[in-house]
């Protein structure tokens, strides 16, 4: 009987029996007969297969190293999610500090102060260290210092190694996206993932339940990606949407600015509401205009991040949008932020980037921009009012009326 108790252990582990109904399984397991002797033994070399199958698996991930490319609250987070599923990770930072904070005492000593790192996390500022053997390579780097950081480090790039990227924004000087910008300044890699979706660094740190989005034209390695990044408390969906994922990412940072603008002016639920549906609906439209999918929109990265990050406390966009509202200037609330706000200089781009889709701006004359640039600001009027307070043009209260002042038209 006793060869039987690990299998009714295993047995009782996964179907959440209760004491009375494995003793009634125990009673069972002593009266079978040889047929069902063979069944359990079945059972018994399954579930040796099983942890053989596991044991293998951890050992591969103990030998799969990820590098991480920026130690900030991201990057951190995404440390260690993939370190406690198994991966040895080594996060690429700037700091001789703190890459000894980390190595030595277990702890960024800039982020989450008060969380041990497992073992398996290690840093360095050595980027041909981090990179040349690793086997995944997350990106985490603000979007606008990500250019240069590419350009200094390209070369350690293994073309082999797919780029996991997670940055959320449109970059100032080329107006591109992440997924337009990395092909560009790694040529050498081959293949291109992208993270989005609603995730404060903080609560995976805390392991709450979270669920995200993979994007990648290849599908193998959305889901390769999503298996090394799932656990019982980090969901993973995949998508072959990526510039869908994209937008969505970038543009929500912009309207967490708006509502928390909304917010910092006191205008009630009702206000924050509208203003929210509105905001989905211009980043749907500019999506959508881009070929992105609905269904994308309507997810994790479209909806889904947008409602975190406009009713979030944790938001940084939002945070700066709130003490807009109340009156702070941008220069202040900037200087006194140590952490990034893509959605400041994403607003920038994406009006940029807006104003040429109206129609080659650059080649008309001033009287024809200002046409096209009306007619823009009428699709987008969230997204160029931000920008609009963000530039210091006008107040957040004229930017409210504004809104309020637009004619009845049909809601699309
Ligand atoms: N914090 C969050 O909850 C989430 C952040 N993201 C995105 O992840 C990206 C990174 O954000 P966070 O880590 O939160 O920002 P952060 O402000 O906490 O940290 C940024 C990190 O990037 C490093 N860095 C800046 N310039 C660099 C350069 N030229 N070379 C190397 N490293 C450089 C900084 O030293 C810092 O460690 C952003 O695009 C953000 O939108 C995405 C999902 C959630
Ligand atoms: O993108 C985020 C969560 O999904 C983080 O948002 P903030 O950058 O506004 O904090």
């Amino acid at each position: 009987m006793t060869a039987f108790v690990p299998v009714l252990q295993v047995i009782s582990r996964n179907r959440h029996l209760g004491a009375e109904q494995l003793r009634e399984n125990l009673n069972y397991a002593e009266g079978v007969s040889n047929r069902r002797r063979g069944q359990v033994q079945c059972a018994s070399e399954n579930s040796w297969l099983q942890r053989r199958r596991k044991r293998r698996s951890l050992e591969k991930r103990s030998e799969t190293k990820v590098a991480v490319c920026g130690g900030g609250s991201f990057g951190t987070a995404i440390a260690f999610l993939l370190a406690n599923n198994g991966y040895p990770v080594q996060i690429l930072v700037r700091k001789t500090w703190v890459r000894d904070e980390i190595n030595v005492e277990r702890r960024n000593p800039k982020y989450f102060t008060e969380f041990v790192l497992p073992d398996n996390v290690t840093a360095t500022i050595d980027a041909e260290e981090a990179l040349t053997d690793a086997k995944l390579i997350v990106h985490a780097v603000p979007v606008q210092q990500s250019r240069s950081f590419f350009e200094a480090n390209t070369e350690y790039f293994p073309a082999d190694a797919p780029v996991l990227c997670t940055s959320k924004g449109l970059e100032v000087t080329s107006l591109k996206f992440m997924c337009e910008l990395l092909p560009e300044l790694l040529p050498r890699t081959k293949s291109f993932a992208y993270l989005s979706g609603p995730s404060f660094a903080r609560e995976m740190m805390d392991q709450l339940p979270t669920a995200v989005v993979v994007a990648s034209d290849d599908v193998d390695l959305a889901l390769r990606i999503a298996d090394m990044m799932s656990s019982p408390f980090f969901k993973v969906f995949t998508s072959s949407d990526t510039i869908g994922v994209e937008v969505a990412g970038a543009v929500k940072n912009v309207i967490a600015i708006a509502a928390g603008i909304c917010e910092g002016l006191g205008l009630g639920t009702n206000s924050m509401a509208a203003l929210v549906t509105r905001g989905c609906s211009e980043m749907r439209r500019l999506a959508l205009n881009m070929g992105a999918s609905p269904i994308t929109l309507s997810g994790l990265s479209g909806v889904g991040d947008t409602f975190l990050t406009c009713f979030g406390p944790l938001s940084r966009n939002r945070n700066v949008g709130v003490r807009l509202g109340k009156g702070e200037t941008l220069d202040s609330i900037l200087s006194s932020s140590r952490q990034v706000a893509e959605g400041v200089t994403t607003a920038e781009a994406l009006v940029g980037m807006l104003l040429n889709q109206y129609n080659g701006v650059s080649q008309q004359d001033n009287k024809e921009i200002n046409v096209y640039a009306t007619r823009a600001a009428a699709r987008y009027p969230i997204l160029f009012g931000v920008r609009a307070i963000l530039e210091g043009r006008i107040t957040p209260q004229e930017g409210v009326e504004a809104l309020l002042a637009m004619p009845p038209r049909e809601e699309n």
